[in-house]
């Protein structure tokens, strides 16, 4: 199975790249959704503004492609500063942070992508930089070796990743704000899609919208995607227009189904409800038995598959819903009848 090359991977890929810069919102008012995360940062935003100081250091995690990168080019454009960008695995020793750091004016922004990949000697210099804007280096080799003290610029550092559970506790306990992005809502990922077709100049009615939005299992970047990949659709089959039975077509020839799973997402499901008996399976085990990665599962599958309610974590392990069983037209064992017709469907696996 194709992992990499999934239509609906939240993760960037090469093909992403060109588009998302253009469809970057700029501004706070123009991000759509995630209201709540919204209105704290305005709150925030114009209160250092007001004091002339540098925003606190900010934590936002959440599933991959949900907008991080694109919130903290919006933070650095609201509070009128400069941003650097970089990601954990790029910052490989201390003395890169300390390049970074050193660049940086007064109340400038260090966005660090993946910070839980941070080495642990990196993130040790960043504590005193985060604290008190200072860089202690060690000057010097054996017993002549000594410490000095580096002043920095008063900085904002955002933290951005998957896994906030990840992060030490040092590292989480020196951020002052920690920001959670949600799936996005159809109807806010509608707004999206029509905000990006208009943008790209794609012919795109409200229903069809809707439908890739529907599709989209509630992330921005495979909203784009689909758009994207679909206005093909549209020029070669349809008039030029995405409509909703166009778009409907145009996924069901890209084998995503009418709520965004493709074939790996079932083959996650089935193999609960047919090995487990529809659960509770750990995770670990679970991973094992699709041969996926159980990060990958937990960080990449499992958050759409609960946010339809196809999915549940118990302390136990994963268990298949009653709406995964119906989804996928498998009755629930239990009776002897069921039983043998899982045992029938069990010939029709791909
Ligand atoms: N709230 C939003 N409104 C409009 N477009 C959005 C919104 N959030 C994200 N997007 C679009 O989705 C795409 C992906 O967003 P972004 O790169 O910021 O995600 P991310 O969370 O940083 O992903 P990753 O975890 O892979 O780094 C961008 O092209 C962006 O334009
Ligand atoms: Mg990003």
């Amino acid at each position: 199975m194709d992992f990499e090359n999934r239509i609906v991977a939240p993760e960037s890929v090469k093909e992403d790249s060109d588009i998302e810069a253009s469809l970057r919102p700029k501004t706070l008012e123009e991000y759509i959704g995630q209201e709540k995360v919204k209105e704290n940062l305005t709150v925030f935003i114009e209160a250092a503004k007001r004091r002339g100081e540098a925003l606190d250091h900010c934590l936002l995690y959440g599933p991959p492609g949900l907008g991080k990168t694109t919130l903290s080019g919006i933070i650095a454009n609201e509070m009128n500063v400069n941003i650097r960008i970089t990601s954990g695995p790029a910052v490989e020793k201390p003395g890169d942070l300390a390049a970074l750091l050193t660049n940086l004016s007064e109340n400038d922004i260090l966005f660090i992508d993946e910070i839980h990949r941070l080495p642990r000697t990196v993130e040790e210099v960043l504590y005193p930089a985060m604290e008190d804007y200072a860089l202690d280096i060690i000057i010097g080799k054996g017993p002549s070796a000594r410490s000095i003290r580096i002043d920095l610029p008063k900085f904002t550092l955002i933290g951005a990743t998957t896994r906030a559970g990840q992060l030490t506790s040092p590292l989480r306990d020196r951020f002052g704000v920690m920001m959670r992005l949600e799936l996005y809502t159809p109807e806010e990922l509608s707004q999206i899609i029509l905000r990006s077709a208009a943008i790209l100049e794609i012919p795109c009615d409200r229903e069809g919208a809707v439908e890739l939005a529907r599709r989209s299992r509630g992330t921005p970047r495979i909203a784009n995607r689909f758009l994207k990949r679909v206005r093909d659709f549209a020029q070669v089959i349809g008039d030029g227009t995405i409509t909703k039975e166009l778009a409907a077509l145009a996924l069901d020839k890209l084998e995503v189904d009418p709520l965004g799973l493709d074939s790996i997402d079932r083959r996650m499901l089935r193999t609960i409800i047919r090995n487990y008996n529809g659960g509770p399976v750990g995770l670990d085990t679970l991973a094992a038995a699709i041969g996926e990665e159980s990060i990958t599962l937990e960080d990449v599958y499992e958050p759409y598959l609960m946010q339809i309610g196809f999915l549940s974590r118990t302390p136990r392990g994963r268990c298949a819903t009653q709406r995964a069983y119906d989804h996928l037209g498998i009755p629930r064992a239990g009776t002897e009848k069921n039983a043998e017709q899982m045992h029938l469907m069990d010939l029709d696996v791909e």
